[in-house]
Parts: structure tokens; sequence; C-alpha cells
């Protein structure tokens, strides 16, 4: 009787404890963090979580947050994500500076063209395939290009990241879609970590993905160091480059009495890389091929381009780098589409402009909204224009507010890899289609995680 009453008291306090926290989250916290900041249209609450974050419009403070970045730094990551996947994106302070170090020459033009086979395999696979079906169907034929493009994002992190293991390097890919379908369909434990002790399905489901793709991986790691021992190993992809790093700065480490990388270390990067990777370039290609399709004349150009420069031959590395036009079109994508917005947070009571800033609170950094912004890209800022990147980003705007890749030292490691895949990409698509917008295609940009379009980008391909 006793320890039945002693139970019910403990889960009673538990619940009392978890409603105070709810409470506390929703509406207090939210309610005075509103009231420390001033009303200004500087600065606004968006939503408040378990913590207030506060979106910052004006260019001015905007240029301070992202230039002050030791105040300004990344938030903790959220625990329940955390569980899922770490890496660079998510570090700060001294763990982040040796991983960037660490990680910065596997990115390098060098390394990029020696995995630029792998990703012209990838590409070839997806042309190859929407050629049998335009064939098939009297030659043009409708696809959701969004999800076709996230498939060879996908294909090209697994080859360059794990290029002899091609299939492994597929279905880490797989369970790591499926991860972050979990994960974006658990709303309320992104909200509230603490839920992810519950057993629920979706819970148990999420940890046993999040255990095979660690032995998948780890089985890889394994297995490559064999053939690397045994000289059978060419060990050029990013896997490859991670290992040769990590045993070289673990020895550079070791002298100097500090922590090199772990092979835990070098999953949880691998890991990331997919994630960072495969959907902000999908999203770059696939609202390319939305745009080019609302613009043919912009499309003609790039078609002509690619023609003069690469003919009807297979892309080159170095002919990649001389399309200009492309890289002006997919440099006003990027403005007008940018795959992400930052979050800084503060650790302490930090001024901004005018303004104090509590402890604890996150800043968001909407680039969509700075790209588009007419104080920095003049009336004409909602256009599609990729003529205003002619004498290069410096001289694109007024204000020189342009960073769809970021800003500073954490500015995007895989920004070159990007731009090379989706070059070769749009290229290879320029080269044998032509394409349109289908009547199905409803225009909806929806920012999640990445800003995607939120029904798909249903194009009509037309062979040419
Ligand atoms: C068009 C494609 C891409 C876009 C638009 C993009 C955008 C960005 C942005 C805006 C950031 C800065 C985030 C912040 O400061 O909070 C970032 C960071 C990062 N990106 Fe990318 N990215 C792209 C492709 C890639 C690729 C292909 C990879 C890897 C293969 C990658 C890996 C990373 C990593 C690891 C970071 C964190 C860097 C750090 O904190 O030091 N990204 N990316």
């Amino acid at each position: 009787m006793a320890a039945a009453t002693l139970i019910a008291a403990t889960f009673g306090i538990l619940v009392a404890i978890f409603c105070g926290k709810v409470l506390y989250t929703i509406w207090w916290w939210p309610k005075m963090i509103e009231k420390k900041l001033k009303e200004e249209e500087k600065i606004f609450v968006v939503w408040a979580g378990p913590t207030p974050r506060v979106t910052v419009t004006d260019p001015k403070l905007i240029r301070e947050v992202l230039n002050r970045y030791n105040e300004f730094h990344k938030p903790e990551a959220n625990a329940f994500i955390n569980m899922f996947v770490t890496g660079l994106a998510s570090y700060d302070g001294e763990k982040w500076d040796t991983h960037r170090k660490i990680l910065n020459p596997a990115f390098h033009v060098e390394k990029l063209k020696r995995m630029f086979p792998a990703f012209c395999a990838c590409c070839d696979e997806m042309i190859n395939r929407w050629e049998e079906l335009v064939n098939k169907t009297a030659g043009s034929c409708e696809l959701d290009v969004a999800e076709e493009l996230l498939n060879v994002g996908g294909d090209v992190i697994s080859r360059a990241a794990f290029g002899s293991n091609i299939e492994e390097g597929r279905s880490i890919f797989l369970l790591q879609k499926e991860q972050c379908e979990l994960i974006l369909a658990s709303p309320f434990t992104l909200f509230f970590p603490s839920l992810r002790f519950l057993p629920t399905a979706s819970n148990r489901k999420a940890r046993y993905i999040h255990k095979k793709v660690i032995s998948l991986i780890r089985g890889i790691i394994e297995k490559r160091e064999d053939a690397v021992r045994r000289g059978v190993c060419d060990n050029d992809d990013i896997l490859g480059l991670l290992l040769k790093a990590r045993n070289e700065e673990n020895i550079k480490s070791k002298a100097r009495g500090g922590r090199g990388l772990s092979t835990d270390d070098v999953i949880e990067e691998c890991k990331e890389f997919y994630l960072a990777g495969q959907d902000t370039t999908t999203a770059l290609l696939s609202w390319t091929m939305v745009v080019l399709s609302m613009h043919p004349e912009w499309q003609d150009r790039a078609r002509n381009e690619v023609f003069r420069v690469i003919g009807k031959n297979k892309p080159k590395f170095d002919d990649l780098n001389q399309l200009k036009l492309m890289n002006m079109i997919l440099q006003e994508v990027l403005r007008l589409y940018p795959a992400l917005i930052l979050i800084r947070s503060t650790s302490k009571s930090t001024k901004l402009g005018d303004m104090t800033i509590p402890a604890g609170v996150q800043l968001c950094v909407p680039i969509y909204l700075v790209h588009r912004d007419p104080q920095v890209w003049g009336d004409e800022a909602l256009m599609f224009n990729p003529e205003r990147f002619s004498e290069g980003v410096s001289k694109a705007s007024k204000e020189q507010l342009y960073f769809p890749f970021g800003w500073g030292p954490r500015m995007c490691i895989g920004m070159n890899f990007g731009m090379l895949e989706a070059k070769l990409v749009l290229s290879q698509i320029l080269q044998r289609f032509w394409f349109e917008l289908s009547p199905s295609y409803t225009h909806a940009p929806q920012l999640t995680l990445v800003m995607k379009p939120q029904y798909g980008a249903q194009i009509i391909l037309h062979k040419l």
C-alpha cells in the first residue's frame, strides 16, 4: 500500500514538473523575452519553442550578428537531433576548429578533381534513365525532378564518400532519408527532446536506424582499413581522405598533447555530409530547373553556352569552370531560393545595435529575406535576372549581402562540391533535353530544414 502511494506520488510529481516545463516553455519564457526586447520593426519573435527565436532582418544588424561570431555562436544542437547526427556543422569552439582544419583539405579542388569520375557515373545513370523514359513516351515525359534529383544527390554523396562501397553507401543514404522523415514527423519531440526516451514505435524505429547506420559505416571503415593495409585501394573518396587525415592528425596531436579525430568522429562526419550535402544541392538543382522553365530565354542561353564550351561531349572537370553564364544563373537561383536560414545564439546578455539580447536567445538570419530585400538589391529585387552577377558577386548588390553558403569561418565546407555537382548535372540535362513546367506544378517554396518546392517540381522533359 505504502509502495503504491509512493509510486503514485512520484508519478504525480513528474507529471507536475512536465506540465510546469511545458507552461514555462510555451508561455512564460517567450512572454518575458518579448517584453525584454524592444518593439522594433527590425527584430521580431517568429516562434517560441524550447528556446525563443528572434528574426533579424536589418542588413546592418545581420552583418553584426555574422561578424561577431564569438558572441553570436552556433546554438547547441537539439538533443533529439544530436542523437542521430552531430559533426562539424553542430560543433563550436575548439572541437569545431580541430575538425574544420582536418576536414578542409578533403574539399580542396584537387581532391574534388579526383572524385569527379564518381560524380559523372551518378549523373550518367540518371540521364540515361531519363532518356529511356522519354524515348518510351514519344519524346517527352513528366517527372517530379525534385524526387529524381534527390536520388542523384544521395548517390553522388554515397560514391564520393564511400566510392568503392556504392551499394552500402546507398543503403546508408536510404536509412538517413527515412531518419529525416521520422525527425520531421516528430515535432513534439523536437520541442521536448526528453520525449525521445519514451518507448513509442517511432522512437524505437529511429533508434534502430541510428544503430544500423553506425554499424554499416563501421563495417565500411573496417573493410577500407583492411584494403589499405593490403594496398588494394586507391582511397580517394571522402572516407579515405578522412581516415588518412585521422591517422596523420592523430600523430601530430599526440605529439602536441591534443585530441585528434576518433573513428566515431569520422562516422559522425560521414553521416553529416549526407544530410548537409544532399538536400541542399538537390534544392539548388530543382529550383534551377523550375526557374529555367519559367524563363525559357535563359534556358536557351544556358544551353547555347554548354554547346559552345562542351559541345555534345561528356563534360570534363575544367570545362565546368568555363560555364560563366551557368554560374551566374546558379548564383541568381541561390539568391532567390537559398537553401538554409542561419541560426545563432547568445550565451550571455549581448548588445546588438541599440538592443540588449538576453542570454539563451536564438537569432535567426533569414537569408531568403535579405536576398529579396529592395534595400540591398534595388527595386527589381524580386525579378530573376542572372545579369546582376555579370561582374561578380561583390558588384551584384549595393550592400554586398549575398551569403547562400553562409558567412565567415563557418561558411559551407562543401560549396565547391555542391556547385560542381550542380554544373555537371545541369550541363548534361541541357545537352539532351529542353524542359517546361507541367500544369500540375504549384509554385510553393517551403522552408522546413531546407527550402524546397512544397508539392514537388513537376517538369515536362522533351528530347532535343
Ligand atoms: C548548393 C549546395 C549547398 C548550400 C546552399 C549549402 C549551404 C550551407 C550554409 C548556408 C552553411 C552555413 C550554415 C551556418 O553557418 O549555420 C553550410 C554549412 C555547411 N555545409 Fe553546406 N551547403 C551546400 C552544399 C554542401 C555540401 C555538398 C556539403 C558536403 C558534402 C556541405 C556540408 C556543409 C557542412 C559540413 C557545413 C558546416 C560547416 C561549418 O560549420 O564549419 N554543404 N552550408
